[in-house]
């Protein structure tokens, strides 16, 4: 349906939309490699470098003229009232009556525009802070007196991808702790990643962070109590057991206070922070203990870094708008369905599952804030994995195969400080590692863009049909001064206002989740026929009586 458009909230969005529609069927048959070659300058004109940050949207298929069709899509949406209601407390999560201010979280402690909100969320940063110094210090200690050693996150989507995504990141910035502090990671529910985990963690030496802004989703709720029972059958079932192994964060403190996390434990976030947007609040207690206090303040600052140019820059050099156009410029116009995230450092492994949630739970709708059906394509499928990796795995698709998909590649400039102790004895070997990576990022995109081209010409001549290329898959790529705390948190944002660019621009509320609560209410209903308990067979479908009763036996 990505030509649709029909039903138009505005005039001038309509108009828009027809000479992009014109203009993406004319793009369909031009290349990247003839783009290049008309203009030499191409590089310089299609890249923005702000702070730690560059953003090379070169190799998409667009010259100046469609970039400015696409800013007029922006301002025919409104973007820029769009963006001032978002950093003002005006309710725009409209079916959840609720303000979405994650931009709150990132506020400087002194900030002299909404002081208010500003002092509520460093209240609660202090209280985390205290703790993760506490522990850092070794002062925190389990019910039998011993240190914690070991911290395990219960949560899931954005309680568990953020921190667990972050956390890895991060890890070459893990603070020195008293002693060492090892962070784990639980979210399924069917119990399996507790089952390796338990086998190996000591109850004495480990505390639990029930990590759920709702507190009431059962995949957490049902690993919390396990953990539980675990714990007390190891150390009895006291009071003080509960007090000193389980901090709990959520929007809830009297859910928490029922479950037993005591009131010192309970770390606070509020409504107007979506949870897949929360990484910045207290559920970032896990990214706090890697990279301690200091670390998690470069983190918030390097997103309030992003808030700003994100409300100032003008469109034409606003890194999130230029993604936010870009990715519809492919999905809507060029018919490019899917995109792929590639980092090209390890150490973002689950950087592409972080943004599958925070793209793919955002902005999967269909209905527009007025109640009609959208008319145009929301959110492309997202995917990706670590590029080097992938070059392995499902880079043949995306070299010969028969879809069209965009790419985001990003790779840190620098990498492997010498002075840094762990790597000062490898150093040279690892740095040399760090450049076959960026050669395979720059080889990767340009083989991608230019096809047979970028072979080079005469080859080409002799080469049968099946070792050619066709190119022409765009892709941007993002390069971080170097991956640290900071420039994660400007990276992480950037994306997460990308995501709102876009849901104004197919005028849709990015912050709800719907369909994924509907699914929550439709488990709960089956539960208790599989525990035997009864419920409702009879206005089940045929498929689900039929594997019902295989599972019953
Ligand atoms: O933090 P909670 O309330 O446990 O929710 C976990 C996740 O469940 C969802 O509501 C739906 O998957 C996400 O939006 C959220 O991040």
């Amino acid at each position: 349906m990505s030509h649709r458009i029909q039903r138009l909230p505005l005039n001038d969005t309509q108009s828009v939309l027809a000479g992009l529609t014109e203009a993406g069927q004319q793009f369909q048959s031009v290349h990247l490699k003839d783009l290049f070659a008309l203009d030499a300058e191409r590089f310089a004109r299609f890249h923005v470098r702000f702070d730690e940050v560059v953003y090379d949207f070169s190799k998409h298929r667009l010259d100046q003229k469609i970039l400015s069709r696409l800013i007029d899509f922006a301002h025919a949406q409104d973007l820029a009232g769009w963006i001032r209601r978002l950093f003002s407390e005006e309710a725009i999560n409209y079916t959840e009556q609720r303000s979405v201010m994650h931009w709150a979280l990132r506020l400087p402690q002194n900030d002299a525009s909404h002081p208010a909100l500003a002092q509520q969320v460093h209240e609660q940063l202090q209280r985390m802070f205290a703790l993760v110094e506490k522990i850092h210090a070794g002062q925190y200690r389990g019910a039998t007196g011993e240190v914690i050693q070991d911290v395990v996150n219960i949560g899931v989507g954005g309680s568990d991808l953020g921190p667990l995504m972050a956390s890895h990141a991060l890890a070459d910035f893990r603070q020195t702790t008293v002693k060492p502090l090892n962070m784990h990671f639980v979210s399924t529910m069917d119990g399996s990643q507790l089952s390796e985990l338990l086998h190996r963690l000591r109850p004495e030496t480990t505390l639990f962070i029930i990590s759920s802004k709702s507190f009431s989703t059962i995949d957490t709720l049902s690993n919390a109590q396990t953990v539980r029972l675990w714990l007390e059958k190891a150390l009895g079932q006291y009071t003080q057991v509960l007090r000193h192994h389980f901090v709990g964060v959520s929007t809830k403190p009297e859910k928490m206070t029922a479950w037993g996390i005591a009131p010192e434990n309970q770390f606070l976030l509020w409504d107007w922070v979506g949870g897949r947007y929360s990484l910045w609040s207290c559920i970032g207690l896990p990214i706090a203990l890697t990279i301690g206090v200091e670390g998690f303040r470069q983190f918030l600052a390097g997103a309030h870094s992003i808030d700003r140019h994100f409300q100032t820059a003008p469109f034409a050099q606003n890194i999130p708008v230029l993604m936010g156009l870009i990715g519809a410029w492919n999905n809507n116009f060029l018919d490019i369905q899917t995109h792929a995230m590639l980092p090209y450092d390890g150490r973002l492994k689950y950087f592409s599952a972080y943004l599958q949630q925070l793209e793919m739970e955002s902005n999967g709708k269909s209905i527009q804030r007025d109640g009609q059906a959208v008319s145009l394509d929301t959110c492309p499928i997202v995917w990706g994995e670590v590029g080097p990796n992938a070059q392995h795995a499902f880079y043949q698709l995306l070299h010969q195969g028969t879809h069209a998909v965009s790419c985001d590649f990003i790779a840190p400039v620098k990498r492997y400080n010498a002075n840094q102790f762990t790597y000062a004895e490898n150093a040279g070997a690892l740095v040399e590692q760090h450049h076959l990576a960026l050669s395979n990022c720059l080889a990767q995109s340009r083989l991608l863009a230019f096809g047979n081209q970028a072979l080079g010409a005469d080859v080409v001549e002799s080469l049968p049909a099946y070792k050619q290329y066709e190119g022409n898959q765009p892709s941007s790529t993002i390069l971080l001064n170097e991956l640290n705390p900071y420039s994660l948190g400007m990276l992480i944002a950037m994306y997460e206002h990308k995501v709102f660019v876009q849901s104004v621009l197919w005028n849709i509320n990015p912050f709800d989740q719907w369909g994924v609560e509907k699914g929550k209410e439709i488990a709960n209903q089956l539960l208790p026929i599989l525990n035997g308990e009864g419920g409702e067979m009879d206005g089940l479908d045929a498929s689900t009586r039929g594997l019902i009763e295989v599972l019953l036996g």
